[in-house]
């Protein structure tokens, strides 16, 4: 069995089903889960974009800070495992990290990280070579973990790491929906495309949203979204929506450098005011396909592909 269709058969096989038969692998047995009690929906969201640098961690910190603002139950899940970003954004120590969730040191629940606005943030750990390199059982281990917590929030945020590795896909795949953030660089474009080639074809993903970012203008950003949407319409099976944009912001910068969320620190910036406006319209997503699901499960309701992985 190939790497890809171990993935796409470990995807297959965890749809629906409780976390005791959810056969995540044997790297996944150590994960110690919190006891359960009835759950409420979630929505999930993967932020991701394929390349680096064009600011999936920086929409994904300050559009949960601005969700949690507004008053919902938000989660940020730093799934660039190995390359921890979120908790130095945002000035956090983390004692624990997803490492100790997989050894089966902690619970979710106990790695959980107050920040701003009641935003909690689940960190990824940094500088361990093994974090950088889990199997997909782990990686499946730590969707599994969050159908266990005991209160699921409103909304749970995945901030992805760069590239097309199995972590990014697999994180994706498994949200309910996926945010690709792009900026006006070819290489974002293409990259963005790249990603959204990947999950629908070998992931079934039917719909993709986008955010421009360090766009000049709204112009500009639906500009950049006609350009991805149109090759996209052209050659893929995907769905690919702008739901907003994100100025170039010194303010944004310098919020970075303090380690805080600009949405916190200067609320009135041109940039901290588009995440506030994604948020609004983030809460206005309607899922009528998963409406009344009733526990957080990256899966959400989206089946995995079965037969063979394209080549
Ligand atoms: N709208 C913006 N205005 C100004 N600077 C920005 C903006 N968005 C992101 N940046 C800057 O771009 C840099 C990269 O952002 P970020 O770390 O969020 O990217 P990323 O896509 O998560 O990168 P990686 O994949 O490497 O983790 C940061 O220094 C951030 O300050």
């Amino acid at each position: 069995m190939n790497q890809a269709s171990g993935l796409k058969q470990m995807l297959a096989a965890m749809v629906g089903r409780p976390v005791a038969e959810a056969g995540g692998g044997h790297q996944a047995e150590g994960l110690r889960t919190a006891v359960s009690t009835p759950r409420r929906h979630c929505q999930t969201i993967a932020v991701a974009g394929g390349k680096g640098g064009v600011g999936k961690s920086t929409v994904a910190v300050n559009l949960g800070v601005a969700l949690a603002g507004a008053g919902h139950e938000v989660m940020l899940l730093d799934a660039d495992i190995g390359l921890a970003n979120v908790d130095v954004m945002l000035g956090l120590a983390p004692a624990r990290h997803i490492g100790h969730l997989l050894d089966g040191e902690c619970t979710l629940e106990e790695l959980l990280l107050p920040a701003p606005c009641g935003l909690q943030v689940v960190p990824a750990g940094s500088g361990a070579r093994r974090l950088a390199r889990l199997s997909h059982g782990e990686l499946a281990g730590i969707i599994r973990a969050f159908d266990e917590l005991a209160r699921p929030p409103e909304y749970l945020l995945v901030d992805t790491a760069a590239g097309l590795s199995d972590s990014v896909t697999m994180f994706a795949a498994a949200a309910a929906e996926v945010i690709l953030v792009v900026c006006d660089e070819p290489a974002s474009l293409t990259d963005a495309y790249g990603l959204a080639k990947v999950l629908s074809r070998d992931f079934g993903v039917r719909r993709l949203r986008m955010v421009a970012n360090m766009a000049r203008n709204e112009g500009d950003a639906r500009l950049l979204h006609q350009k991805l949407a149109r090759v996209s319409d052209r050659f893929l099976d995907v769905a690919i929506e702008f739901c907003g944009w994100v100025p170039h912001d010194e303010r944004l910068r310098q919020a970075i450098r303090r380690q805080a969320a600009v949405v916190e620190l200067w609320p009135s910036s041109p940039s901290a005011r588009a995440f506030k406006k994604l948020a609004d319209a983030v809460d206005k997503w309607v899922e009528p396909g998963r409406a009344g699901l009733d526990r957080i499960s990256f899966f959400g309701g989206r089946t995995a592909p079965v037969g063979g992985m394209p080549g």
